[in-house]
């Protein structure tokens, strides 16, 4: 039997007094592809960073495929919130893409043959083939966004952790960049964690749903969390949740996601 991808027990982090979220228990197998939702400061990036091992946990513990979270590790895919590289970044699109792959970490001095088909694999399959050759500096957000998400995928991560990975895409490269990321979960067996504002572009590769809210949080399927009355229950007032024509309105969601003790 093989370990899960990702496995909580009893999790909580906490800043000071204030906990941000508690008891938090998931196990993910592999493929399996979890979208972590909730309002701005819930806690959903910390779940991220945990998961990464740049954020320690004030209780419970953490293993990744089977160990227990490190920094680094290369079977670990990350698909950052975006930022804006700087203008005068030192790098082309493709050196972007082949720090991905293990060994290119530190320094992009020589790269294989294998190497160099799989960037331009990568680099095509996120419609970046046009401007490979370009400073990374001077491309747009989404460019940049796109170049990210064939980076994480380069390593052929067992764990993939996607922060917003949508943002900034047009509705071409969204559904580009989703087929990807799925085919990365169905094909290669990778558990996916999907951070998101908006669940309805993914909706339909969704597994399951980690909803954190006020503190608290609630697991199940999208069927099982994204209901009015589990929301409203966690947002500790009325939400009401539609669905129309296969995707879901949610309607009522406070922007305060956190809670203080
Ligand atoms: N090291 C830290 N020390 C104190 N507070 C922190 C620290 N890291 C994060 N926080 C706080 O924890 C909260 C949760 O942040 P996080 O980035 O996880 O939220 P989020 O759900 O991803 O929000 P958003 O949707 O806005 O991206 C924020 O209020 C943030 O300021």
């Amino acid at each position: 039997m093989t370990d899960p991808a990702l496995q909580l027990e009893g999790a909580a982090v906490r800043f000071g007094a204030r906990t941000l979220w508690s008891d938090v228990s998931i196990s993910l197998e592999r493929g399996e592809f979890l979208a972590v939702l909730g309002p701005n400061g819930a806690g959903k990036s910390t779940f991220l960073k945990v998961l990464l091992g740049l954020q320690r946990l004030s209780a419970g513990t953490a293993q990744v495929l089977g160990k227990p979270v490190r920094r680094g590790s290369h079977r670990v895919g990350y698909i950052p919130q975006h930022h804006q590289l700087e203008l005068e970044t030192p790098l082309r699109a493709r050196d972007l893409v082949a720090l991905g792959l293990e060994g290119h970490k530190y320094g992009l001095p020589w790269v294989s043959h294998k190497a160099r088909a799989r960037i331009d694999d990568l680099l095509d399959q996120v419609g970046a083939r046009d401007y490979a050759q370009r400073p990374v500096g001077v491309l747009s957000g989404g460019e940049q966004q796109r170049l990210r998400a064939a980076q994480a995928l380069a390593g052929n991560p067992g764990l993939l952790l996607c922060d917003e990975p949508l943002h900034s895409l047009d509705l071409n490269h969204q559904r580009a960049i989703t087929e990807l990321i799925r085919r990365q979960a169905v094909d290669r067996g990778a558990a996916v964690v999907f951070v998101t504002h908006e669940i309805n572009p993914v909706i339909e590769h969704v597994d399951r749903v980690l909803y954190f809210a006020r503190g608290a949080h609630r697991v199940g399927t999208v069927q099982e969390v994204m209901r009015s009355e589990v929301l409203s229950e966690l947002y500790q007032s009325p939400v009401e949740v539609i669905e129309h024509k296969g995707r879901l309105v949610v309607m009522g969601e406070h922007s305060e996601g956190t809670h203080h003790d």
